[in-house]
């Protein structure tokens, strides 16, 4: 060891709900590291917030979820910021620079980021740049502000601490030497290693390990546990619209297998779709790869974060290769990031391919490939058709690596949905009011919502176990003792059908009403009509009627309400 001084990381925290912020927050470490600046990338609630006054630099990555909510990752951070016995220059030695993730079609805009922002000036922190605000609705999504924002954070972080950047804010190493390396490495083992760990593992059991092995070697981390809470079985799967009316709207049973399931009316289950089997056997054959071989996939550098290194050594058992695709890489729904294109550029030996290749990466090429890519919701297999990277075609010369892909390939996220059913009323039963998901994109091709189409097409007769996670929901039980009225549009009233059957259960009347119009005239009139009734109106139903979108226990205008209500007496 050299008697040079450690050279300064840069602290990046990030707060993600979906992965955009990850992926925006993994771009800035990477720009950082480029410019010869180590990086310490942490989500944030991996960062103990009592020792931010000790640090130099912070730069935020926040995203807004719900209506203007904290992602979960950030609840604990933001709950010790607020609390009233920080002094107002209990962060005066920090500087800091927030950017934030949101949509400007939503009423509270990028709200997590601004608050974040004041609460840390308040609280005597210095901001280095003007907060940035990445909006979905600009015409290259999020990015559009990000790349402006970045310049200017390195001008801002060269000018504080010239240290940060020795040879300048504005170099980048165009040495492919010195490109950056995967973050994972891959061991594989032969079929009769692999099997022998899990010969005589019941499949529910076994189901279950391979979803905590897989799910915990994401890269980054989205917020949720890596074991599932339950699995659950499809039981019932009813259409509620009518045929051909242009929506499709169901009512799904699941019944818990091997656990048994909790929750109160108003929580969220989180489900793992599953993929299309095609997709994933054409995955693995274009990536050459051997769907039947055992996989052992590892961080590569373990030092960063060894508190949880023991928990790592404990899920080192190799997965199946298909498994691990199936559960883990969403190869058919997600587009692949801009940094996908860019390592692809890398490996393209061809002059002309790369500089296609590069062009897409550029920030010149960037609105091109967001029009391409994010717009038309292009999948990692179209990509790899147009751009294929085994095939000898019009992009002969790119080979990727499986380590890269297992990196870049966007993770198989969980889809949230409310729940419709109460469980007092339905024991180790959850029941789910779901559209399906469909629209088309700019270039008029027809698109699904991968998890909402696949529960569509599953036979509650097939014996497929879903892994599930349960969520505490927004919205609480009403009081027992107020009357209720509920207000709801589309499947976004699926939670009410749970407080129905709740009441029910109460054995206190239930009545409901085939029409809420005449409700809604009065309720036009009034200025106050929470005391105008007397009764109980939720807050969510509150912002509907100001809204003026008013429909009563109906999923969609099309569906019999009947149905919808049938198992409410
Ligand atoms: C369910 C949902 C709710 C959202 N709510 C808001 C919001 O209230 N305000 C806002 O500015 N953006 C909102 N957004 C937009 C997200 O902040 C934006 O898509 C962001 O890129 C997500 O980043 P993430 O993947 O890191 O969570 C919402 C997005 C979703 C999917």
């Amino acid at each position: 060891m050299g008697m040079e001084e450690k050279a300064k990381k840069l602290l990046i925290l990030y707060a993600s709900e979906t992965g955009n912020a990850i992926d925006a927050a993994e771009r800035l470490g990477r720009q950082a590291e480029r410019r010869g600046c180590p990086v310490s990338l942490l989500s944030i609630d991996d960062f103990d917030p009592s020792s931010l006054p000790d640090q130099e630099i912070v730069i935020f990555v926040v995203s807004t979820t719900g209506q203007g909510d904290n992602p979960d990752s950030i609840k604990v951070f933001w709950k010790f910021l607020l609390q009233r016995n920080l002094t107002q220059n209990w962060l005066c030695r920090v500087s800091y620079a927030v950017f934030g993730l949101g949509d400007s079609s939503y009423q509270k805009y990028n709200f997590v980021a601004k608050k974040l922002d004041k609460r840390l000036s308040d609280l005597g922190a210095i901001a280095m740049v003007e907060r940035g605000l990445g909006d979905d609705q600009h015409p290259s999504g999020y990015e559009g502000a990000l790349d402006p924002w970045m310049s200017t954070l390195w001008k801002a972080l060269y000018q504080k601490d010239p240290k940060l950047f020795p040879k300048g804010p504005e170099l980048m190493t165009s040495n492919m030497s010195l490109m950056d390396q995967p973050k994972v490495q891959i061991t594989y083992h032969d079929v009769a290693e692999g099997t022998l760990n899990f010969s005589s593992t019941p499949d529910v059991k076994l189901l279950e390990m391979q979803i905590e092995s897989t799910r915990f070697i994401l890269p980054g981390k989205l917020s949720g546990k890596y074991s599932p809470d339950c699995f659950l079985k499809m039981v019932k799967n009813d259409p509620l619209s009518k045929a051909g009316c242009g929506k499709d709207v169901r009512h799904f049973e699941f019944e818990a297998v091997s656990s048994t399931i909790e929750y109160e009316v108003g929580d969220v289950v989180h489900i793992l779709p599953g993929q299309d089997a095609a997709a994933v056997d054409a995955f693995i054959k274009r990536c050459n790869l051997n769907p039947e071989s055992y996989i052992r996939v590892e961080p590569k550098d373990n030092k960063e974060n060894e508190q949880s290194y023991d928990l790592r050594n404990t899920l080192k058992s190799p997965v199946r290769l298909k498994t691990f695709v199936e559960l883990a890489m969403d190869v058919a729904s997600a587009s692949p990031r801009r940094y996908f294109f860019e390592v692809m550029s890398y490996f393209a030996t061809a002059e002309h391919e790369k500089e296609r290749l590069q062009y897409f990466a550029s920030p010149e090429g960037r609105d091109d490939l967001y029009e391409y890519n994010q717009k038309e919701r292009r999948t990692v297999l179209e990509v790899m058709k147009i751009f294929p990277l085994f095939v000898l075609e019009d992009f002969p010369s790119v080979q990727m690596p499986f380590e890269w892909l297992v990196q870049l390939v966007p993770p198989l996220k969980t889809r949230a949905f409310s729940i419709s059913s109460s469980h007092s009323a339905h024991p180790n039963q959850v029941h789910l009011t779901v559209s399906v998901v469909s629209w088309t994109t700019p270039y008029k091709r027809k698109r699904t919502g991968l998890c909402s189409s696949w529960l569509a097409e599953l036979d509650p007769q097939k014996r497929v176990l879903m892994p599930a996670w349960f969520q505490k929901g927004s919205l609480s039980a009403p009081p027992p003792s107020l009357p209720l009225i509920l207000v709801g549009p589309g499947t976004g009233c699926a939670p009410f059908r749970g407080f129905v059957e709740e009441r029910a259960l109460q054995s206190q009347s239930v009545q409901l009403l085939p029409s809420f119009s005449s409700l809604v005239v009065e309720m036009k009139r009034m200025t106050s009509y929470t005391e105008i009734f007397g009764c109980f109106i939720h807050k969510r139903v509150e912002s509907f009627l100001k809204k003026k979108v008013v429909a009563f226990l109906l999923p969609s205008p099309e569906t019999s309400n009947r149905r919808f209500t049938c198992s409410i007496k």
